[in-house]
């Protein structure tokens, strides 16, 4: 079937062209090209078809398919791709196994990194090639039924026990039981434990082990272990979630991951470089976490804009035809600031996750003092990013009306995996506050005369404000931003010292003040995201590119600053605000002739978006029908619950 002519006519009316966006959006040609060619080479091997489609299976059948593919993808994992490119892998998994979660998932994003960074050389010799083979397959076992986000707190144990040189693995309560690891539940053989290490009845806290669970012939659990799947859940429901206990479960001395930390045979504690080493697996995944979640923000808007485009609903000026429902300025405000924010998303993804890299050949180096900052930085981020993706997939959804509320869009998915990243990972306010401890470390640092030692991510903190000329473009907005962060930072940390010296705890201070500084931190973040994405605007070459992106930079920020009107309320005046409205109205005008080709250079494939709505031809409707009528509910006109319960009441009733 033909494409859907209100499309192809969007696409005639783009600027510039979808596979130089994508080279910008993927950060280079060669990647963006290796993308379009490992979906092309995808598309032409029918056994990665879903067998039929996911929104109709049970969970059993969801971790059935992901396995089935899993076990064909094995086949031809090298011929698809350069196995030692993570984009490139992460790539092929979206493509053929989707979002829905899978028994690798965890495998490839913290079983095999916790390995690199924190497995000594000869560990690495034993387990990190197995696990690049998939010969075994692991998780990551942290979080406990009753605690996640205070690792302190964890109560697994791993008593070293010098007699024999092992470590005894205990849950010690209910509450100790591991609780939530992906793959855990049915399909890992091994994984990295986090216990509390216990050396001569000392605890040194959490630490990372190499625990095999399930004996890789016969896949049945090891003797002392009791392991299972947690249930179904909001999404992920493609993966296995697990419990896992231990009773006096023992491993050798030398499964503790002992690049860092070490115990040697006398039972001598050798301490890491850094305090939070252990804790890089975690810095890794919310390292990639703006991409990922960009990604998610970008499948909802392709599935919404290139709907909104074909659903015609109601008239504007020419009564002979419904309009697209794309031309209201509503949908319009509803979408193109998400689109924006999914750009800026990927582009700080990319930069966050090269930070991770320098960061793990620093540390490799024996050079942590760039820990703190990336910590700081991923913690806010991974907060403002998952919580703005949440609220742009829903957008999307509410802007497809009925049939955005249908699975045959497939946003709800995309909506219920995105959003357990503002769990995952560390709960965001938790996270948030994380990084304010760093920015009331900064604010402390510029009372004590030492501005001249912050880094450049804070130095904003210690300047002064200067006029603003909004006519100026996307530089003054960013000092409007700083001005916001600046004064929220202060006012916080202020509120926080002043509380602490009149006598109360530095913890209850801190709680009393929590909210305003989480505040601060997210609009300490919001700064980022925006100075990375002017600066990426900035650096572009091809000029047709740029000047369409310069148009989604200018929804951006006026989107932006009018989003935080409250807290830039003592710098601008009403008059600057309504131009800064003003100009957010004409930046949606000019945005929209290029809104389907601003989301079709994605270049997310029919088959990784699973949406009916989002289909690339546009052709919605016929499809729309075909997909309910291939429900299982129609496989027969009268329903057994029918004839045995609905037909005897109704019956019944005329009696
Ligand atoms: C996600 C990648 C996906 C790729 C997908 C590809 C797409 C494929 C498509 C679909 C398939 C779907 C696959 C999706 C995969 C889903 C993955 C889900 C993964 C989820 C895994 C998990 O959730 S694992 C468990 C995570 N748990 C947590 O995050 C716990 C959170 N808690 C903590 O991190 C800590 O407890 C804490 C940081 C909050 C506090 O720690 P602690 O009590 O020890 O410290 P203090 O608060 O006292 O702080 C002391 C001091 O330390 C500093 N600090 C803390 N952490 C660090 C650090 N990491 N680095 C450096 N410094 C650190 C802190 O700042 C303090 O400093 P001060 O100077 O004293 O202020
Ligand atoms: C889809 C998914 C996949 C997961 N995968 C894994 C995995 O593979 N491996 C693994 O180990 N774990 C995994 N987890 C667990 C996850 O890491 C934790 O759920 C997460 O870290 C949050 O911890 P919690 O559940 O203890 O929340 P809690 O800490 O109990 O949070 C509950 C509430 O308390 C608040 N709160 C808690 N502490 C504070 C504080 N200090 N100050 C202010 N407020 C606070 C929070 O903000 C929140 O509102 C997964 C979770 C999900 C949802």
């Amino acid at each position: 079937m033909s494409e859907n002519p209100d499309l192809t006519n969007e696409r005639a009316s783009g600027t510039f062209e979808t596979n130089a966006m994508a080279a910008v959006i993927y950060g280079s040609e060669k990647f963006a090209q290796r993308r379009r060619e490992i979906t092309e080479a995808i598309s032409k091997i029918p056994e990665f078809q879903d067998s039929h489609p996911l929104v109709f299976m049970s969970r059993e059948e969801k971790i059935s398919e992901a396995c089935r593919k899993l076990a064909v993808l094995s086949n031809y994992w090298n011929s698809l791709i350069d196995t030692s490119d993570e984009e490139e892998a992460l790539h092929l998994y979206r493509e053929v196994l989707g979002l829905e979660g899978h028994p690798l998932a965890l495998h490839e994003t913290m079983f095999i990194p916790s390995l690199i960074a924190q497995a000594s050389d000869e560990q690495q010799e034993k387990w990190l090639g197995r696990a690049q083979r998939r010969e075994i397959i692991g998780c990551y076992a942290q979080t406990e039924m009753g605690h996640g986000t205070n690792l302190r707190a964890l109560e697994t144990t791993a008593t070293f026990d010098i007699s024999t040189r092992e470590f005894i693995l205990n849950s010690p309560t209910i509450t100790s039981l591991k609780w939530w690891p992906g793959a855990l539940g049915k399909s890992a053989n091994w994984s990295i434990v986090i216990a509390n290490l216990i050396i001569k009845e000392h605890n040194y806290g959490p630490h990372p082990f190499m625990v095999q669970l399930r004996d890789e012939k016969s896949h049945e659990p090891l003797p002392g272990i009791t392991v299972g799947d947690i249930g179904p859940k909001m999404a992920f429901n493609g993966a296995d979630n697990g419990f896992l206990g231990f009773k006096n479960y023992r491993i050798p001395r030398e499964n503790m991951l002992m690049r860092h930390s070490k115990v040697t045979s006398d039972g001598s504690y050798i301490k890491p470089p850094h305090a939070k080493i252990g804790y890089s697996s975690m810095v890794k995944v919310r390292s990639r976490m703006a991409m990922d979640q960009g990604l998610f923000l970008a499948s909802a808007l392709v599935i919404a804009v290139r709907y909104s485009a074909v659903r015609r609903q109601g008239y504007l000026e020419d009564k002979s035809r419904e309009v697209k429902v794309l031309d209201y300025q509503t949908q319009q405000h509803r979408l193109f600031p998400s689109i924006a924010r999914a750009y800026a998303f990927i582009f700080c993804g990319f930069e966050t996750i090269r930070l991770y890299d320098q960061l793990l050949i620093d540390v490799q180096n024996g050079n942590t003092s760039g820990m703190a900052d990336l910590h700081a930085l991923t913690s806010g981020l991974k907060s403002v990013v998952t919580y703005q993706t949440g609220e742009g997939i829903e957008q999307a959804r509410m802007a497809c009306g009925g049939h955005g509320y249908s699975m045959a869009s497939y946003i709800s998915e995309i909506y219920g995996v995105a959003i357990g990243g503002c769990t995952y990972e560390g709960e965001n306010m938790v996270m948030l506050l994380q990084l304010a401890r760093y920015l009331v470390k900064s604010i402390e640092m510029i009372q004590n005369g030492k501005s001249r030692e912050l880094g450049p991510m804070v130095a904003y903190l210690a300047e002064n404000e200067s006029e603003i000329d909004l006519n100026l473009g996307p530089n003054e907005y960013l000092k409007v931003f700083e001005y916001a962060a600046r004064n929220q930072t202060w006012r916080a940390t202020e509120k926080f010292q002043k509380l602490r010296n009149s006598g109360m705890s530095n913890e209850e201070a801190w709680n009393q003040a929590s909210v305003e500084l989480t505040r601060a931190s997210r609009l300490h973040t919001r700064l980022y995201i925006m100075s990375t994405f002017i600066n990426h605007v900035g650096s572009i070459v091809d000029q047709k590119v740029k000047g369409v992106l310069i148009d989604l930079l200018n929804v951006h920020v006026t989107y932006e600053v009018m989003d935080i009107g409250i807290y830039v309320q003592g710098l601008l005046s009403s008059n600057q605000m309504d131009l800064i409205r003003n100009q957010l109205y004409v930046s949606l005008e000019t945005i929209r002739p290029n809104a389907v080709s601003l989301v079709d250079s994605f270049q997310i494939s029919d088959m990784q978006l699973r949406s009916v709505l989002g289909r690339r031809d546009g052709n919605v409707y016929e499809n729309l029908f075909k997909w309910a009528k291939s429900s299982p509910l129609n496989k027969t006109d009268v329903l057994p619950s029918v004839t045995q319960y609905l037909k005897p009441m109704m019956e019944k009733s005329k009696l």
